[in-house]
């Protein structure tokens, strides 16, 4: 095994023996590898040095503004070679939570997004039907009529296809999202209640903001507080999380792996799906 790099100061015994340790390597985004835009010193080389050590990396976000496509153009423009295969973001782990677990009624597969396009892109890739998100006509002012029309559950306003709602972090949350979907979780469609993830802040630009937890903060006050709280698809949360089992195959000879298997670590520990990182 060549030595450390030059650049790896400290303990090169040491970082040698720890790398030599695992194969897999998991990286938080947000505050680990980035602030915003602004990636940290040594992120690239770092990387780098793993796949130089065909060491597996896999990116793990709960930001759900994203989709795993959007984080692979990121990736890319920020000098971080990746596939859309190496990353999972808690938008994908909600889509993928709706559509092989929680498996809605089909009269009632609609999901209310209080979020980005992240988390509709993902959506998409399931096949679930969305509304709300970043449709410019819930990113607005609420009216006296809306008011009107939400009450009397009008069908122009209360959607009664929707069963899930689904909170992530929404840089466009407003009264509007959150009246509605209020209503579509206490009113008669009982939408189960979800979040991407429930971080109470983000890191970006070396300063904390509003993070994806404090978007579901005031339904929970609405609903009544401690208990109310929504079911989390992101981490650490391990309810309902999608968790990878690495599946090995024989290629050239060699057994490798070739990707996961996705398990429910919620109620049964179900199968409910792979992913393969070579197209087999
Ligand atoms: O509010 C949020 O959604 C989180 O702060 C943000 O998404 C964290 O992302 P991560 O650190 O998991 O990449
Ligand atoms: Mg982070």
């Amino acid at each position: 095994m060549s030595s450390v790099p030059q650049y790896l100061t400290g303990d090169k015994q040491g970082i040698k023996a720890f790398l030599d340790k695992f194969d897999v390597f998991l990286f938080d985004c947000d505050g680990v590898l980035w602030s915003g835009d602004h990636v940290f010193p040594g992120t690239v080389e770092t990387l780098s040095l793993l796949r130089s050590r065909h060491k597996q990396v896999v990116f793990v976000t709960n930001n759900s503004t994203k989709s795993r496509a959007d984080y692979k153009k990121k990736l890319d423009s920020l000098g971080i070679p990746a596939s859309v295969e190496e990353i999972f973001g808690s938008s994908y782990s909600a889509a993928i939570y709706i559509s092989r677990i929680l498996q809605p009624p089909p009269h009632k597969r609609k999901v209310f997004i209080l979020g980005e396009s992240g988390i509709e892109a993902e959506l998409d890739s399931e096949g679930i039907p969305h509304l709300g998100g970043s449709d410019p006509a819930f990113r607005r002012d609420i009216t006296p009529a809306d008011y009107q029309a939400i009450a009397a559950r009008d069908a122009s306003m209360i959607d009664p296809e929707v069963g899930t709602v689904l909170v992530g972090l929404d840089h466009h949350v407003n009264y509007l999202k959150l009246a509605l979907a209020y209503h579509y979780i206490t009113g008669p469609n009982q939408a189960t209640f979800l979040a991407t993830n429930i971080d109470s802040t983000l890191p970006s630009a070396g300063a904390l903001f509003p993070g994806a937890g404090s978007m579901s903060a005031p339904l929970i006050m609405m609903l009544g507080g401690p208990g109310r709280e929504p079911l989390s698809l992101g981490k650490p949360s391990l309810r309902g999380q999608i968790s990878l089992r690495p599946q090995k195959g024989v290629h050239g000879g060699r057994s490798r792996e070739h990707g996961y298997h996705l398990w429910d670590r919620g109620r049964v520990g179900r199968h409910v799906g792979r992913l393969d990182r070579c197209g087999q």
